[in-house]
């Protein structure tokens, strides 16, 4: 394990290196073109396998594709620039056109895809419907560490978050976190795989009510629990 891990780490940092030196490449751009990737790489879907994908990742990943066969899972994409689930909903509920067209906004992009292939986060979710439930299959890269050789709090906390996120909002639309409760039972090992479950369990007027267990490959080991809830914006009410 630990040496796949090196193995998969060496890989990354070679990776990185080609990429940096593209980067160092492209620097003399406009800064335009720097800024404003093509119309493909913007809509790329990143929740599709790439190098830094570990076996397991992999193989979990042919599962779940699947069990889409007939309908009764699906995969949801994930973009970087524009909030891929629902996005519409949310430039009806927030987006002050004087921010959209601010430089900030126009750099903007999904905290869980600013990173590198393999450094940060990998995942992609699948939901079921029926079944009110969603099942993020993540890898945490090197640069998620918290204490030496494991995923950082923060970063698990993250995942959830969209991991909640994605299943309240297929059912709420607009949503956003308004109580996270997680309790961390083991380290996750950086690098590893894990599998976030994802319920819907109430919806109560605007409040969607969920909950999540993140457990190991084998389901063996436990790593996390928690509890989230979820409101569901109300147009008539400012969110600044
Ligand atoms: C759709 C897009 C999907 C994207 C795909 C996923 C990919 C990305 C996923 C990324 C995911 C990242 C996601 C993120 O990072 S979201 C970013 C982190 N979250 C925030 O910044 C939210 C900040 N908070 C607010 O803006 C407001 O407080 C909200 C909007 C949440 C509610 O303000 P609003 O004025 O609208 O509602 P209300 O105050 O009338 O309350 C309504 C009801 O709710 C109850 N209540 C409220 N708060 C709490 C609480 N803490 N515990 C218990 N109960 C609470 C309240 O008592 C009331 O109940 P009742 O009296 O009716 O019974």
């Amino acid at each position: 394990m630990l040496r796949s891990c090196t193995a998969g780490l060496r890989s990354l940092w070679a990776l990185r290196g080609r990429r940096e030196g593209a980067a160092r490449l492209s620097a003399d751009l406009q800064p335009a073109r720097r800024l404003f990737s093509t119309e493909k790489a913007v809509h790329k879907d990143w929740a599709l396998p790439n190098p830094s994908w570990s076996k397991d990742l992999k193989l979990l990943f042919d599962q779940f594709m699947k069990k889409c066969e007939d309908g009764s899972w699906e995969r949801l994409p994930s973009c970087k620039h524009t909030c891929t689930y629902k996005s519409e909903d949310f430039k009806t509920y927030f987006l002050d056109p004087q921010l959209v067209e601010g430089e900030g906004l126009s750099q903007a992009q999904l905290f869980t895809r600013g990173f590198e292939d393999g450094l940060g986060f990998e995942y992609v979710i699948f939901n079921n419907n029926d079944e009110k439930r969603t099942v993020c299959l993540f890898q945490g890269g090197p640069y998620l560490q918290g204490i030496p050789g494991f995923l950082h709090g923060g970063a698990i906390a993250t995942m959830i978050d969209v991991a909640f996120g994605s299943c309240a909002a297929i059912s709420g639309g607009a949503v956003m976190t308004a109580n996270l409760n997680i309790n961390f039972k083991r380290p996750v090992p950086l690098c590893s795989v894990v599998v976030i479950h994802s319920q819907l369990d109430k919806l109560e007027g605007r409040k969607l009510f969920v909950s999540c267990n993140v457990r190991s490959v084998d389901e063996k080991t436990l790593y996390s629990e928690a509890t989230g809830l979820f409101i569901k914006l109300d147009p008539k009410k400012s969110s600044t």
